[in-house]
């Protein structure tokens, strides 16, 4: 695989950093591409992770996940994606639809076919292979050269390091190199929908609005993300729609605009 960048991402590129996305007319009657409804989830310890939460995200959208710790957040992206399988954890009511589609309780892989790209909040990338061996573990990849360069074109476009990195071990790169790379390899097979646990977890201040900005400019050819992330302050510059889950639950939903009171604030809720 060769490694080069220069190529136009399929989109245009944000210059300026992370902006407030336009005023949700544009989205708002796009299709659905994942909701959860009325979702329930057990562990295999009998403990519940969620009681009862219900989102949607539409083609393009941003929608960020945020609350304390213990909400639900990544217990409810992890049944969206079929990471609770594994764990003999059961989504015990409820249903996840994607495409228009049942799955609840569907594989991991079988999600990940249907379109569905997941960057767990730890373990993200393989630490042993190097930064191109990343990549190309992606899977659903084209097997056309040229259709294939011009993916990891639009990869490097987005995160100009990784193209520097190529020959380094994914383990030796700093945190914020590892989710430029996990979210480049999440994006190299063009999923229709990008689910992101903890976008900037542990990652210094500087990275933020980069990161944030790439998830921007990746919903331009339509790609949906969900977002969880600890700070909302960027969440809510970029979401296009939010919920905030308190102990299992969604207490509220709304534009960004409805999350930055200082109620909010102040019950730490939403982290400026
Ligand atoms: N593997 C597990 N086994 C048993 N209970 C779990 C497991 N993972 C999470 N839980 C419980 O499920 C509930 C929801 O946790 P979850 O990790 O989804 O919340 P979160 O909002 O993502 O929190 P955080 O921001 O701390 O990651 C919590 O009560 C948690 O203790």
């Amino acid at each position: 695989m060769r490694l080069r960048h220069g190529a136009r991402w399929v989109v245009p590129p944000v210059n300026g950093g992370v902006r407030a996305p336009e005023p949700d007319v544009e989205t708002v009657d796009r299709p659905v591409v994942a909701e959860l409804s009325e979702v329930a989830v057990r562990y295999s310890n009998g403990a519940l992770g969620v009681e009862r939460i219900s989102f949607e995200v539409r083609a393009g959208q941003i929608v960020a996940l945020f609350g304390p710790n213990g909400a639900g957040k990544t217990t409810s992206v992890r049944a969206l994606c079929g990471f609770l399988r594994s764990e003999q954890t059961r989504i015990e009511r409820g249903r996840v639809t994607l495409l228009d589609r049942d799955v609840t309780g569907l594989e991991a892989h079988k999600i990940a076919r249907m379109g569905v790209s997941f960057v767990p909040e730890r373990d993200k990338v393989f630490a042993n292979l190097t930064v191109a061996d990343n990549l190309r573990a992606a899977g659903d990849l084209p097997r056309q050269r040229q259709a294939l360069h011009d993916r990891l074109d639009q990869v490097f476009e987005l995160f100009p390091a990784l193209a520097d990195l190529s020959r380094q071990a994914a383990g030796q790169l700093s945190g914020g190199q590892q989710q430029m790379l996990a979210l480049g390899r999440a994006v190299l097979r063009h999923p229709r929908l990008l689910v992101v646990d903890e976008l900037t977890l542990g990652l210094h201040h500087s990275l933020h609005e980069p990161l944030f900005d790439a998830l921007q400019r990746i919903t331009r050819n339509g790609t949906a993300v969900i977002v969880v992330d600890e700070s909302a302050g960027f969440s809510l510059d970029v979401a296009h729609h939010c919920y905030l889950l308190v102990g299992g639950v969604v207490r509220d939903s709304g534009p960004p605009e409805k999350f930055r009171g200082s109620e909010l604030l102040a019950a730490g809720y939403v982290e400026a």
